[in-house]
């Protein structure tokens, strides 16, 4: 059925529900007037599905679509009340759910519960940076509640959550976002870690006073005590559309660090970073049980992209991924060009949420709202990790050292690629 159909199908079962064509006309999201960045009407094409197609046939898109976790559909989770009426006051989407493991003789289940939260910024781009700032933690505070509340043990924030997507601007004046890692953001995540015994990973924009006011775009690992654990640096920096971030910083310079916590091993992969395999994969070799892949792209760019390489990346690494993208539209101040010829803009774009888990089993979560804040939940049996290795045996027929002898081959000047012409091209010239 294709979309207008779907419209149409809609349309009538509302009416048909509500004894009506004309109240069915008011109640849908699709007469409503349509919010921007939503599908439809709805936060996500996985919600049209759900509330356009029957039952049955939903199920079987649904199996298709997010897979199977041990043979079953992915369970959701209740989450507590005082969560749910967070949710509801401060209107952001919250859904919860539960990756299972199978049952193992000789060890015991070690189930975590993981939060990803997406956020747009709460002030025009215009308003004073600090009153920016501190309405953007007013902003995730209900949501960082919401998540402590939960009993979430471990908890990843959007790639430069505290600021606005401004490295479009190619203006220095946005460097003034950029914190020391024991800066205002990390101290007022501390407080949460130490109140929730929660993990926080704290994705920011990164000034080194001690090494020249450097700039870098950088993840601080806020340990469930609220002590920094540690922090990692994004490693691929965009050259892509009005990515201009390597106008503002470098390529980090931490290499592919695991946290051990008390709740288990993370790393995390910053954005860009999830276009490069080899990226995923280093985390993996360090002993990565999830990665999470803070993020900010818009849908223009990136977004059939978006589904795919991180659960990708969670099937042929063994590893939990959390994914999360910004929301919204960020309008700034003076108009820019994308060096392609086309008008002047003021924005971005649409960056398009749709924050998700992927799970090594291939299944994943339905991914939260395109165009609202949200908090994403759910519990993960991180056996599941080494029972998928023991399946599937990705590390033990991964034949590295083939792809060490390329590499080290590929990066000499003098290489030469591996290609084999058919002789009879050649008779030909
Ligand atoms: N923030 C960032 O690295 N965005 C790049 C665009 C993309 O990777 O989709």
């Amino acid at each position: 059925m294709d979309l207008k159909a779907m419209e149409l199908d809609l349309n009538s079962k509302q009416g048909k529900e509500n004894g009506g064509e004309a109240e069915a006309e008011a109640k849908s999201p699709l007469s409503r007037g349509v919010p921007e960045g939503s599908v439809h009407g709805f936060d996500s094409l996985y919600r049209l599905l759900e509330a356009t197609l029957n039952p049955e046939v939903f199920q079987e898109a649904s199996r298709i679509l997010v897979g199977l976790n041990c043979g079953q559909s992915l369970e959701r989770i209740l989450l507590p009340e005082h969560a749910a009426s967070l949710s509801t006051k401060h209107d952001f989407d919250m859904q919860a759910f539960r990756f299972r493991a199978d049952e193992e003789a000789l060890r015991q289940p070690r189930v975590v519960r993981v939060g990803l939260i997406q956020n747009s910024i709460a002030l025009p781009t215009t308003a004073p940076f600090s009153n920016q700032k501190k309405a953007i933690m007013q902003r995730l505070k209900p949501m960082i509640d919401a998540a402590g509340v939960s009993g979430v043990n471990i908890l990843c924030l959007q790639e430069a959550w505290m600021m606005p997507f401004a490295f479009c601007t190619r203006e220095k004046s946005w460097c003034e976002f950029a914190e020391p890692i024991d800066g205002e953001s990390t101290q007022f995540l501390q407080d949460l870690a130490r109140k929730y015994n929660m993990v926080i990973v704290n994705p920011i924009l990164e000034r080194d006073s001690k090494h020249g006011e450097v700039i870098w775009n950088t993840a601080v690992i806020i340990g469930n005590q609220g002590n920094i654990v540690g922090t990692h640096r994004k490693n691929h920096i965009p050259r892509v559309g009005d990515f201009n971030e390597s106008t503002y910083y470098m390529e980090g310079n931490t290499g592919h660090p695991v946290f051990e916590t008390c709740y288990g091993k993370i790393a995390v992969n910053i954005c860009y970073g999830r276009h490069h395999p080899l990226n995923w994969l280093a985390f993996g070799l360090n002993g990565a049980e999830i990665v999470f892949n803070p993020s900010a792209t818009v849908g223009e760019l990136s977004e059939p992209m978006w589904p795919i390489e991180a659960r990708n990346a969670a099937i042929a690494n063994s590893y939990f991924v959390g994914s999360i993208n910004r929301v919204g539209t960020e309008t700034f101040p003076n108009p820019f060009t994308s060096g392609d010829g086309k008008p002047q803009h003021s924005d971005f774009g649409h960056f398009y949420g749709s924050s998700y888990f992927s799970a090594p089993d291939a299944s994943c979560t339905p991914s939260i709202s395109r165009h609202r804040d949200g908090l994403l939940v759910s519990d993960m049996d991180l056996n599941l990790c080494r029972q998928l290795k023991d399946k599937w045996g990705f590390r033990m027929t991964a034949r590295y050292e083939l792809y060490a002898n390329l590499l080290s081959r590929y990066l000499k000047p003098d290489f030469s690629p591996q290609v084999i012409t058919d002789p009879s091209l050649q008779k030909r010239q």
